[in-house]
């Protein structure tokens, strides 16, 4: 018999936190070993099955990470950015992997990654799921076939609640499309377009944010030439879709060498 592994969530109270703690009641791999808010939160001193509205899980939510990771062999965190970066040091203390969905990370947030990955393993995507994951791949098979006669465009739909724009999805499939023609993605990304803004530049990869109602997360890479027009598309209906992928990474890390690894590696697809 395998044994259980024991799961740390931060952000618990939040839409992806609650989906984990379900999703990780539920697996028969896996327990809860650990719930971690911010400090002033109402859930902290809480059991956290109560604070969800449903029976005891015997897990205290607690303001402190070491403690919250304590009994964890990993922790799952989907939280903010500044927040994410203090948790991959206290996991890289605590030895435990560290599986990061947090998005809207600046290129310095991600940089200081590096140190808490040479001690332990982290997972960090801006989307867990397997469809857009092999939707990358897909978007820089097709950004390398055609040239740039063809205007790149990436377009997402989220809630009304999300803070960051472009998506990290977003930027995952715009930055398989720089690859695919070659490019460094900084130095042709056009976003937040307003105004008299002149023609489009030739070979720039462009994204355009929508927000609102409870839409869980919607993304097209469209290919648009004279006369015709490529679209990839995936649309997510359901939140336990990126939890269930989250979970899968923290059960892949396990006994891995110390690193940064993404969910390609995960789910086998990297080259
Ligand atoms: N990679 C993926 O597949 C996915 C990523 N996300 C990303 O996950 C993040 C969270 O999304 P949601 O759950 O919708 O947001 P949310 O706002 O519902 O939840 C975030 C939670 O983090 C907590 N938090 C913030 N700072 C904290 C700290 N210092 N310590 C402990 N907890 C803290 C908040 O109190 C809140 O409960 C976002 O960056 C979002 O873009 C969301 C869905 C899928
Ligand atoms: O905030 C969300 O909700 C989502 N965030 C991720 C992103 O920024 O791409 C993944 C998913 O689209 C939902």
């Amino acid at each position: 018999m395998t044994q259980s592994i024991g799961i740390a969530i931060t952000g618990v109270s939040g839409r992806m936190g609650q989906m984990l703690a379900r999703e990780v009641i539920a697996h028969p791999e896996m327990h809860l070993a650990g719930g971690i808010e911010r400090s002033g939160h109402d859930w902290i001193g809480q059991d956290l099955g109560e604070a969800m509205g449903g029976t005891a899980t015997g897990v205290i939510v607690t303001d402190n990470a070491a403690e919250g990771f304590a009994n964890a062999k990993a922790v799952i965190d989907f939280t903010a950015p500044v927040a994410t970066i203090a948790f991959a040091a206290a996991a890289a203390e605590a030895g435990i992997v560290h599986v990061i969905g947090t998005t809207g990370m600046t290129a310095d947030e991600i940089a200081q990654l590096k140190a808490p990955a040479s001690r332990a393993v982290i997972v960090r995507a801006g989307n867990m799921s397997l469809g857009v994951n092999l939707l990358t791949l897909l978007t820089r098979k097709v950004a390398a076939a055609l040239d740039e006669d063809f205007d790149i465009e990436i377009i997402e739909s989220h809630h009304n609640q999300k803070v960051d724009a472009p998506s990290g999805t977003a930027l995952m499939l715009g930055e398989a499309a720089a690859e695919g023609r070659g490019v460094a993605l900084a130095e042709v990304s056009d976003s937040g377009r307003d105004g008299i803004t002149g023609a489009r530049k030739r070979g720039d990869i462009g994204f355009s944010a929508i927000r609102g109602g409870d839409i869980v997360g919607e993304h097209d890479v469209m290919f648009a030439g004279a006369g015709e027009r490529i679209v990839l598309r995936h649309i997510a209906s359901d939140r336990s879709l990126f939890a269930r992928g989250a979970l899968k990474a923290a059960l892949w890390g396990q006994g891995r060498d110390a690193g940064e690894y993404d969910m390609l590696d995960v789910l086998g697809l990297s080259d």
